[in-house]
């Protein structure tokens, strides 16, 4: 679990030093206060950009020197180990720094030995109803907690693809490049859709293994809506690769005109249902929508635990103010048993009244963050 964190220079905060006990860590403060700019400096300990998928350039602090500087203190077991990252200039030119233990290391891949972060934000509120691309990346996101490998095969199979784009606009002549592209794309293709699909497998098996009655949190039903994902359910991963680059091959004159690739994992989409009729996730009331996607968190978390061996870090911004106090019950009562470290954040302080014993708060203005109680 996170002992300390350190920021500098980060958005709101000149220098923020937060030493920390609680299992459960509320982050309570007005709009704005910087809240779920602690949350973000957090996510950056996992590949990508973080909860707010910001540039770089966004981090930090206005009216600072242009750098930025997060560390944490993991402890573990008796052991502690500081892990921390930075940008030395604001324009984002170069590269993050990433340290383990003082110790420079290629990038934020590497801090996934150690720590594993999901969260859960406002931004995806309208997930269920909205782009089946922002679905997408929500589910690339629960793989990659559990798979850190997947994004090193997802960035190969849009470099592949955008190749295939090219090559289909500017010479399509050129049957051999097509196929040697082709073949490639189907190889990750393959491998990206049966992630996923083990993934989701995986999800629904916890979801039915801690399923409680008594929750007020609907079960979700999660499926994979695609060709692809169809071709890697019924047949072996050769067979799905043969099976897919014909898809390639038929759909040239297609995906020609379209301008894109248009068969693969790149066009499958997360189907959520929910509930003894099925729901559509998409149907339900915003708060049982809320409840989904909490619950679909909470069950990942689970994963992420069983899978790695490392209980991940769960970052949970805003949730509270959209449940019923029966949910908000329910969700406190979970975390509890959840066995990982969550940071809950919330304008309202009385929302944070039954948190579970030992749960540390702390009151967040512009700035700064201090203790209560
Ligand atoms: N690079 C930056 N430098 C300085 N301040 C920044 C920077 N980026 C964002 N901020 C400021 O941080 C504040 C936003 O903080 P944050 O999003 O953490 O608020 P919050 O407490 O989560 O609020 P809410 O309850 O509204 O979600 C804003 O006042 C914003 O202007």
């Amino acid at each position: 679990m996170v002992a300390r964190l350190i920021l500098q220079d980060f958005r709101s905060y000149e220098a923020l030093d937060l030493p920390v006990e609680g299992q459960i860590v509320a982050l309570i403060g007005e709009n704005g206060a910087g809240k779920t700019n602690i949350l973000e400096a957090l996510s950056l300990f996992t590949p990508g950009r973080g909860l707010r998928r910001a540039e770089l350039a966004t981090m930090a602090r206005l009216g600072g020197d242009g750098s930025f500087a997060a560390s944490i203190t993991l402890a573990e077991d008796g052991g502690r180990l500081g892990i921390g990252l930075g940008a030395p200039d604001a324009e984002g030119r170069r590269p993050r720094l990433a340290r383990i233990d003082g110790a420079a290391v290629g990038s934020a891949l590497a801090f996934s030995d150690y720590l594993r972060v999901v969260w859960l934000t406002p931004d995806l509120d309208g997930l269920f109803r909205g782009a089946a691309g922002d679905r997408r990346r929500f589910l690339d996101r629960l793989v990659l907690a559990v798979d850190p490998g997947h994004a090193t095969r997802s960035n190969a199979l849009e470099r592949a693809l955008r190749s295939r784009n090219r090559i289909l606009e500017e010479s399509p002549g050129q049957g051999a490049w097509l196929d040697a592209v082709e073949r490639e794309i189907a190889e990750l293709g393959v491998a990206v859709a049966a992630a996923r699909a083990e993934t989701v497998a995986r999800l629904c098996a916890i979801i039915a293994e801690t399923r409680d009655e008594a929750s007020p949190f609907p079960d979700a039903a999660i499926a994979l809506a695609g060709e692809i994902d169809t071709l890697v359910a019924r047949l072996p991963a050769v067979d799905a690769e043969d099976a897919y680059r014909d898809l390639l091959r038929q759909g040239r004159n297609r995906d020609r005109a379209a301008g894109r690739t248009l068969a693969g994992p790149q066009a499958s989409d997360l189907e959520v249902r929910h509930g003894p009729k099925d729901i559509p996730a998409g149907q339900g009331s915003t708060g049982e929508q809320k409840a989904l996607l909490i619950g679909i968190v909470l069950a990942h978390a689970r994963l992420v635990a069983a899978m790695s061996g490392l209980p991940p870090l769960v970052l949970l911004d805003e949730v509270a103010a959209h449940l019923d106090p029966r949910r908000r019950a329910a969700l406190y009562e979970g975390l509890a048993g959840l066995g990982c470290q969550v940071w809950i954040t919330g304008a309202d302080a009385a929302l944070f009244g039954d948190l579970p014993a030992g749960a540390q708060r702390f009151a967040i203005t512009p700035g700064h963050a201090d203790p209560i109680g």
